[in-house]
């Protein structure tokens, strides 16, 4: 574990992580690759390409619009910006999956790739499941039955490893794992979590090391410890490439001319994907999932290398001892009053929270506002991003 930080536990929160010495804003905190990581199930089945190791985007930026738009034409201007490197990219000589590089393939095969290569494949063993998850979980998603698989192939490979760092993600009471449950698939699909269980234990009768996981309270605990810990991954090639045109020296002219081209093509892709511009899926990172919610945040997490490498970056100087925070509501979500925010947490993430900010208002006047209700009404779902 980094040195800069140190865990101890919360009578309220449970594990906290703390600044072992003063940190400076912008400073790195954490730098973590997931325990397992995964692009989601319907982002894979609309062809988002990355790899499928560590989600680095598989396509150049102008592939990338091209494809989003419909749209064969577009040029990208400062084809430099345009860095994503597909020199390297291999694929399983089996399953056609794509990897940026042979040390992803390399690493996808010690992660027990053999387990499920070829098996979400129609007369594949794990098609029926990763049918039956599609059909009860539709996007936006927020986890991926093809983690629950990933987790299995690696307890598979090394059993006791993986149990134990499992049992290390935070877990819940059972009333809680089966509300988190419910949130994870969305409300309407309650019913059909035993129909994912039974399809589960169907696909995997002969494999005893997950009977644990298939019974009915095992399955439950199983879908909130991903729900509680999991955190969202996003990467795109053309996300990249507007970030490197921002770091242009330009004239003011071109500076317009450049902004007005990209809005255009954020326009255009509103209309074909709306937010789905990126590839999106979640992992399971050891560290980063005991860093609690604050809804005034000292810390961020990014992705620095446009894949599942994941940096916890200080928001402002950081004294020692002081809990790291980082936020698990948006920015709007985070802008609302003390009741909204903590009925948001309290019904998507299922805990009361105790950071500072809650704490100091905890005599305001017990108001939703009024933004907060829209939003407390249409959301469905639940993330740690
Ligand atoms: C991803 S885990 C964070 C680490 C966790 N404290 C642990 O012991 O592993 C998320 C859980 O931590 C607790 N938590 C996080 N932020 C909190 C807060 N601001 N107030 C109270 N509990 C919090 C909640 O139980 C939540 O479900």
């Amino acid at each position: 574990m980094s040195s800069k930080i140190k865990i101890v536990t919360h009578s309220e929160k449970g594990r906290c992580i703390l600044a072992a010495n003063g940190i400076k804003k912008d400073e790195e905190i954490l730098r973590e690759k997931p325990f397992v990581a995964t692009q989601f199930a319907w982002n894979k089945e609309s062809k988002y390409l990355c790899c499928s190791n560590c989600m680095y985007p598989l396509e150049t930026a102008q592939d990338n619009v091209r494809r989003l738009t419909f749209d064969n034409t577009i040029m990208l201007p400062f084809p430099e910006c345009d860095k994503i490197n597909l020199q390297n990219v291999v694929k399983c000589e089996n399953c056609d999956d794509l990897y940026c590089s042979q040390s992803c393939l390399e690493n996808e095969k010690m992660n027990n790739h053999e387990f499920y290569c070829n098996q979400l494949l129609p007369n594949g063993r794990f098609n029926e499941i990763y049918e039956v998850w599609k059909r009860c979980h539709y996007p936006p998603e927020t986890c991926s039955i093809l983690m629950i698989i990933k987790l299995f192939a690696l307890i598979k490979k090394k059993p006791m490893e993986t149990v134990e760092k499992l049992n290390e993600f935070c877990n819940r009471s059972v009333n809680e794992d089966l509300m988190l449950a419910h949130k994870m698939l969305g409300d309407s699909y309650k019913s059909q979590i035993s129909e994912l269980q039974e399809t589960m234990k169907k696909a995997f009768a002969d494999d005893t090391e997950f009977e644990r996981y298939l019974t009915d309270d095992g399955f439950i605990s199983l879908l909130a410890i991903i729900g509680t810990n999991s955190q969202g991954i996003g990467t795109s090639s053309f996300a990249d490439y507007v970030k490197s045109i921002s770091e242009l020296q330009l004239s003011e002219e071109k500076r317009s001319e450049i902004d007005d081209f990209i809005d255009s093509i954020y326009t255009r892709l509103n209309e074909t994907v709306g937010e789905f511009l990126n590839s999106e899926g979640s992992g399971l990172y050891s560290i980063q999932s005991k860093i609690n919610h604050s809804c005034n945040p000292n810390s961020e997490i990014i992705f620095p290398d446009s894949n599942s490498l994941l940096q916890v970056i200080a928001l402002r100087d950081i004294k020692q001892n002081e809990e790291i925070t980082i936020s698990y509501l948006d920015e709007c979500q985070l802008s609302r009053s003390r009741h909204s925010r903590q009925k948001y947490l309290q019904e998507n993430y299922i805990f009361e929270c105790f950071c500072e900010k809650c704490e100091s208002q905890v005599n305001d006047a017990d108001l939703t506002s009024d933004e907060g209700e829209n939003y407390d009404d249409d959301d469905d779902n639940m993330d740690t991003d």
